[in-house]
């Protein structure tokens, strides 16, 4: 096998260790069943031997400020380099521009705003594809046990060639390096089950991010909201993490404990946006003993630092600009600067005219998903269905609604259907109509569940788990018994207790049609959700776009006098089409009898009629003349419900 082939057969399995395992073939040539081995167990122990070095130069990110129109720099002409193995913190005080340089060091910021050089290894190049972005929240699903969710993860995104023991194996090495084993079976936890602790919460959203080892990491606050040892656990876990697999994380931080700030190998002191420390941490001190802020016995560096170098309070603007400048100009000039400097270019010059393997194979390696569409499918559908039986509060909120508005029907309506007389079809009208809009306003309810979701999507979809087409199709496919079950309920509770049309055929396209409903309204709770992701707003809007289908069905006001804006919304109206169909489905075949006259001619009784022949002389109208005079035409049942 030639090299070209150990190129593809690399590339085809993701490795990343490529340079290392063609270096150890043996007796110097290259064997394919050997190389596919040592693949394999590359695979299961996870190495990666080679790392990747990352530096920036000039870095700046400007934007025009919306108040005042005029370009603002966020970040300005920042420096620094980290290599493989090394864990950097970015400390800084709020606002000074922390995770403004983890997105640009990320490509999540927009290209045009950003100016300046990244490099990868010496050569310009993007960290995006080779790296994984951890967010602040750690958004997870509080049902799932810490191993099903580290397993989800797994089974998402491991190569092809891991079998499922492989990725089991996997999920139990990295739950015991994050120091797991212990809740390993227990619940994340959400507002109603208690869960595991927040820094188990933090190490357990780490891992599943950052299970397939990229070669850098960015973390935003990983530490925000922990105790300082719970910190130090989640800091210790990452440095290690880095130290074995040759890592290159980089992580913004608050307020580092003493301890948690000796395990960090450089720091990165940002006021204003500007660099006023880069390097290693311990000749951090005297830097800044030199610029006259020496850091006092007894007391915590990374609060001295943080300290020195906050001018928020400063009261005149002015001042605190020149005095961070001062600091920031202080630095650029000193031996701690010159050495950074120095390493970037001689970063450059170390791997020069080197093909660089692992950055070819990783950046293919994030241009696409592990899974298929159909693997994807299932796996999702699988967590879906543990989400749904887990989280059934949410199903019983529903189903006690459910129950109690078919019971306010029942007890406006009670055996409405037994009166065939002209005075109670347009009773039995309203009871359709309200059948419909009761039962679909019940889905309003699922904005709070959909919008946390909704968080979880965007993480995992980010870190190329899964794309939005099995995502929505797995999730709509797991609705539909939910959906079913309520509007059985729903119906069997109310259609018999109204007496509707007691027709078997009647029955089942009641249910048909109410079940179709209630799933177009889930759906535009969901789209509501995903386009809006603030929760208030959200909310609102579901509410109002339930009324806004309601007032244009065309029960509310006739749909000839509808006023123009709402008579588009008739044509595409899912309420419209439900409700028209249902009067449709419940009218054909009854018959209602008119109204007897106190006068009669030649001993022949006279009748006032609603509907039907008018002429007086007949005493019945059948439900055909209704819809007839309402102009819903009876064989269109099944366009309306296809609609
Ligand atoms: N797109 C933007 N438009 C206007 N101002 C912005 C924009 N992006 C960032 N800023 C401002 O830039 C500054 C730096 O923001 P950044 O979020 O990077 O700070 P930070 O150090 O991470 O803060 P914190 O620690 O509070 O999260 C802040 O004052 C922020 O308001």
């Amino acid at each position: 096998m030639d090299n070209n082939n150990d190129q593809e057969i690399l590339e085809h399995h993701n490795f990343i260790g490529a340079e290392t395992i063609i270096n150890k073939n043996e007796n110097g040539k290259n064997d394919k069943n050997s190389l596919n081995t040592k693949i394999e167990i590359d695979h299961i122990s996870s190495e990666s031997t080679q790392g990747v070095d990352l530096s920036w130069k000039d870095l700046s990110y400007e934007i025009t400020n919306s108040k005042t129109k005029k370009r603002q720099k966020i970040i300005e002409n920042m420096y620094g380099v980290i290599e493989a193995g090394e864990v950097l913190g970015v400390l800084g005080p709020s606002g000074s521009g922390k995770s403004t340089l983890l997105d640009v060091l990320a490509g999540r910021k927009d290209k045009k705003l950003v100016s300046g050089e990244i490099c990868l290894n010496g050569k310009p190049g993007q960290p995006k594809h080779l790296s994984t972005y951890v967010m602040q929240e750690h958004v997870m699903n509080g049902v799932l046990t810490v191993r099903e969710s580290i397993q989800f993860a797994a089974d998402l995104c491991f190569p092809k060639s891991y079998s499922a023991a492989d990725r089991r194996a996997r999920v139990q090495q990295i739950i015991t390096e994050f120091g797991l084993d212990r809740v390993a079976e227990s619940k994340i936890g959400t507002n109603f089950v208690r869960g595991i602790s927040g820094g188990e919460k933090r190490r357990a959203s780490i891992a599943t991010q950052i299970l397939t080892h990229p070669k850098i990491i960015f973390l935003d606050e990983p530490t925000t909201g922990l105790d300082s040892a719970a910190s130090y656990n989640v800091i210790k876990v990452i440095v290690e993490m880095a130290q074995k697999y040759n890592l290159t994380v980089i992580a913004s931080l608050h307020q580092p404990s003493t301890k948690t700030f000796e395990l960090l190998d450089k720091i990165c002191l940002i006021a204003r946006g500007r660099t006023v420390y880069f390097g290693d941490r311990e000749p951090a001190n005297d830097f800044f003993e030199r610029a006259g802020y020496p850091v006092p016995s007894y007391f915590n560096p990374a609060d001295h630092f943080l300290y020195v170098i906050n001018s928020d309070f400063n009261t005149d603007k002015r001042k605190g600009e020149d005095y961070v400048m001062k600091l920031s100009n202080e630095f650029k000039n000193s031996r701690e600067s010159a050495e950074i400097q120095e390493k970037i270019t001689t970063l450059i010059h170390k791997h020069q005219g080197k093909e660089d393997i692992v950055l070819k194979v990783m950046s293919k390696k994030k241009s696409r998903y592990e899974r298929n569409f159909f693997q994807q499918f299932i796996i999702l559908l699988n967590r879906c269905y543990k989400n749904n039986i887990r989280n059934i509060l949410l199903f019983w909120i529903r189903m006690s609604f459910s129950i109690s508005l078919s019971l306010l029907m029942v007890s406006y309506w009670w055996k409405l259907g037994d009166k065939l007389e002209q005075d109670s079809v347009l009773r039995r009208m309203t009871a359709h109509f309200y059948s419909i809009t009761l039962l679909t306003s019940l889905s309003v309810a699922a904005v709070p569940v959909f919008l946390e979701e909704r968080l979880l999507f965007e993480r995992e979809r980010s870190n190329h788990f899964y794309s939005a087409g099995p995502y929505a199709l797995s999730h709509t496919i797991m609705s539909l018994p939910f959906v079913l079950i309520i509007t059985l309920t729903f119906t069997s509770i109310s259609y018999p207790l109204v007496a509707l049309n007691n027709d078997i055929y009647s029955i089942i396209n009641f249910i048909i049609l109410l079940f179709l409903a209630a799933l177009a309204s889930e759906s535009t709770v969901i789209f509501i959700s995903a386009i809006i992701p603030d929760f208030v707003i959200a909310i609102s809007i579901a509410s109002f776009a339930h009324a806004f289908w309601m007032m244009s069905s065309g029960y509310v006001v006739t749909p000839s006098t509808l006023p123009l804006l709402l008579s588009w919304a008739y044509r595409i109206n899912y309420q419209r089409y439900t409700y028209e169909a249902i009067l449709v489905n419940d009218f054909v075949g009854l018959k209602f009898g008119c109204q007897e006259l106190p006068l009669a001619v030649d001993d022949m009784p006279l009748y006032s009629c609603l509907y039907g022949d008018k002429s007086g002389l007949s005493s019945q109208f059948s439900g055909a003349d209704v819809l007839q005079e309402l102009q819903y035409d009876e064989t269109k049942i099944w366009l309306w419900t296809v609609r």
